[in-house]
Parts: structure tokens; sequence; C-alpha cells
């Protein structure tokens, strides 16, 4: 059988009906290995410490011949050869799995990033945290090489990303590398009163409105020598910003009330969670803004894009707050079967519900309340089946003293299907105990 009894050569080329088979790169993002790589331009690859393997690594995590990788067109199929400590594909234990180009799959203490060879790797950064962002998944990685690229340039950044993906700590940590001596203030242009908002950004002279007993100053002024922050930026009025582009042309502003300019110097970073072309061709936001403030534009990947940091955000989560979070295999399906519209901020509010709560109470609460998700129906159904199949009877496995036959009973199931099952998943029941 070819995936059971892999070559190091590569195999019979498949033809795939959505499309031609692209070379893959599969490159060592975290390990012992850090860095090394091999691509596969057809076939099946074995990776292991075997010096016949296509990708040899050293980590003595890694089994001889750990696992295969099969390239089928769009996704790729991972398989595991019998590993001592298994192969892992979004915190779950696998044994044959199908992931998509750009997935990560965990080899003992060894992440393998599997990345389209026309993607360039050279933008993915080693790192897992960067200024206080988590991020283990490769669209995370790469927003890390960008922001470590950027924040040092002092050029206006423009942020866009779904509510909650992170965007107010990516511009924390474009502030926190730039090197600025002054604060970052953070001004939220939603959170304003549209008739407020002009003397709240400008600043006011005494009496210039109904109300403005004492002069002050307003953001621009704090940020000075720093960094201003302007969240939901497309809700900045049409009458504030030919002012608002005045000062970042030259520097220059004036209080409302007042005819003496001031002078500031400071980056501006932007965020949105709106199309923001949309809204220039529209004509709520004047294009000559947009440019200048897109002068670089960063995305904030959307959780469901980045299913590789579950994980990772929600012992974050936990950690913080005082506790730690052991995750079934049963729970992590959920989490990252789930569609998170309202993205990390939506994890952490999970993660709180789960410890005060427990999972079993917290957790039903997304699977069954994620209708929308249109898409990936196989490849979640197979995910969660996976993980549920495998949490499930080592549970059995663990309640029932390693005994099969008392775990099949319990479970309901035929004995013969039971150790069916248990071989699908590289369990083992105790010796003796059948
Ligand atoms: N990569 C990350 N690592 C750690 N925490 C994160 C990360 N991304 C987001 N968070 C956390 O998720 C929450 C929401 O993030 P944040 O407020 O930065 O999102 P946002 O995109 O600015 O949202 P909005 O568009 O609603 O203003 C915060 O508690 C933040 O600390």
């Amino acid at each position: 059988m070819r995936d059971s009894a892999p070559s190091t050569a590569p195999l019979t080329e498949k033809t795939d009906p959505e499309g031609p088979l692209q070379p893959v790169r599969l490159l060592v993002l975290e390990g012992k290995d850090q860095g090394r790589s091999a691509l596969l331009e057809r076939g099946t690859a074995v990776v292991g410490t075997l010096p016949s393997c296509q990708l040899v690594l050293t980590d003595d995590t890694v089994s001889r011949r750990h696992l295969t990788i099969e390239l089928l067109g769009a996704s790729l199929r991972v398989r595991d050869l019998g590993s001592r400590n298994g192969t892992r594909y979004l915190g779950a234990r696998v044994e044959v799995v199908e992931v998509p180009l750009g997935a990560l799959v965990c080899l003992g203490r060894t992440q393998l990033a599997l990345l389209p060879e026309t993607s360039s790797t050279e933008r993915v950064s080693a790192r897992t945290e960067l200024a206080g962002l988590l991020g283990r998944s490769l669209a995370m990685r790469r927003l890390f090489t960008d922001i470590e690229r950027v924040a040092p340039t002092g050029l206006p950044v423009l942020l866009q990303g779904e509510t909650g993906t992170g965007k107010e700590g990516i511009a924390r940590a474009l502030h926190q590398l730039s090197g600025k001596e002054g604060a970052l203030r953070v001004f939220d242009c939603g959170a304003v009163l549209p008739g407020l908002l002009p003397g709240a950004l400008f600043g006011h002279a005494r009496g210039a409105f109904t109300g403005a007993v004492a002069e002050a100053p307003g953001a621009l002024e704090a940020a000075h020598e720093g960094t201003l922050f302007l969240d939901e930026v497309a809700e900045l009025p049409l009458e504030a910003q030919p002012a608002f582009l005045r000062v970042l042309e030259t520097g220059g502003f004036f209080r409302l009330g007042e005819n003496v300019e001031r002078r500031v110097r400071f980056r501006v970073i932007a965020a949105t969670h709106q199309d923001l072309q949309a809204a220039v061709k529209k004509g709520s936001f004047r294009e000559d803004l947009y440019h200048r403030l897109a002068s670089v534009v960063l995305r904030a990947p959307a959780l469901r894009e980045r299913l590789e940091d579950i994980p990772l955000l929600a012992e974050h989560f936990a950690r913080s707050l005082g506790t730690s979070l052991p995750l079934s295999p049963a729970s992590l399906a959920t989490l990252t079967a789930y569609h998170w519209p309202g993205n990390v901020r939506e994890l952490r509010n999970a993660v709180e519900r789960v410890v005060s709560l427990g999972a079993e109470a917290a957790l039903p609460r997304l699977a069954t309340s994620d209708a929308s998700r249109p898409e990936d129906f196989h490849a979640t159904r197979e995910r969660v089946l996976q993980a549920f199949e495998r949490g499930y009877l080592e549970a059995q496995l663990a309640r029932h003293k390693g005994s099969a036959a008392a775990a099949a009973r319990a479970a309901g199931l035929a004995r013969s299907y039971f150790y069916r099952l248990l071989k699908t998943h590289g369990l083992v029941p105790r010796r003796g105990k059948g």
C-alpha cells in the first residue's frame, strides 16, 4: 500500500481535480532543527530521524520514520507512522488527517510548517510572542516579521481586521518597538459623539463652546513625540478630515476657538474593521487622507484563519486568571471548529466561562451557536470526530485501568470494533488486560 509503506523516492504523481500540484516546502519552525527544510514536489515525503527520510530531523522526540506527507493538490495528507510521541494537528493527536496548505503539524517537540513554495518563507518569524502579542500560526509569525520591520520606520500604518483580532495590541507592539520617547495615545473615533470629536482630537480654548470652562489639549498633543492610535478611523467625521490630514502633512493644527497654530510630531496608526476603500468610493472618507494613512497596511488575521493559536491563547488567558486550562481533545476540537466571529476577544470570554463554569457547561454553547459557518464541513467534521474519538477512548481506557474489554462493555461497543478504533488512534490497552 502506498501510504503505509512510503519509499524515500517520489511516488507516482497524482492527477488532482483541483488543479496541478504545487510544490510544498516542509519548514521546521520550532524545535531542535529550527530552520531546516525540504521541498516536496510530488508524491509522498517521509519525515523522521533516519538519513533516508526526505526531511531528516535530529530532535530525539521525533521517531525514526515519524510521518508521511502526501501532496494532494489544494491539500496534503499527513499520516503518522506509529511514532512514539505522536503527530498533532490543531492540538489534537492524529493518525491520518488532510490539512490545508500552510498548516502546522507537531512531531514531538518539533513544529513543522507545510508552506506553498511560492510563498516567501523568509517572512516567517521564529518567535511565538512579540511585545505582548501571542501567535504560533503562520499568519501571526508573518505579522510579527512585518511589525518588526515597520515599527522603527515611523511610517503611518493602517491596521485592518475584524473586531477583536488584536488591532490595538498590534498598535501597542508597533509603538513599543518604535523606540519613540512619547506615549501611545488611544483615540477611539467611534466612542466620541461626532460633535465633540474635533475638540477631543485637536483640543480647545476656554469658551470655545458651551461648557468649555477651561482650555484643554486634545489627543494630538498627548501623542506628541509618541504614537496616536486612531481606532475606528472610518468613523472620523468628514468635516474633521481636512484638518487631520493637514496635521499629518505639516504637523500644524489649531485648537478649537484659537487662531494660534500649534505644532506636534507623532506617528499615526489607524485601525478599522470596515472596508476603508469602499468608504472612499462612497464619499464618506477622503481619498487623500486614506492614502496618507495607508502608507503601510497590515492585516490582523481572523482567529478562524489561525486555529493553531487557539491552544496557546486559551492557556494564556487561563493563566492570566490565575489558573490552568487542561483542555480535553474534545474541548479543543469544539474550540477549533467554531467560527469565532468575535475573534480573540470572544475566545478570552469563552475561556473565562470555561474557568468559572467548566468545559461541559461552557463549550456546548459554542458548538451549537455556530450555524453560520458555511465551509469546510468535511474537514471540520473529520477533525472533531478524530479528536472526540481519541479523547473518548483514552478516557474509557483510563477509567477501566487499561482494560479494553471492560471499556468496550461500558461504551456499549462490540469488542472487535473497540479494538479497531484503538488501533486507528494508535492506542494500546494495558497488557494482559485485553
Ligand atoms: N495575539 C494576541 N495575543 C494576546 N492577546 C490578544 C491577541 N490578540 C488579541 N488579544 C486580546 O484580545 C482582546 C481584543 O484585542 P484588541 O482590543 O486588540 O482587538 P481589536 O482588533 O482592537 O478590537 P476592536 O476592533 O473591537 O477594537 C484583548 O484582550 C487583547 O489583549
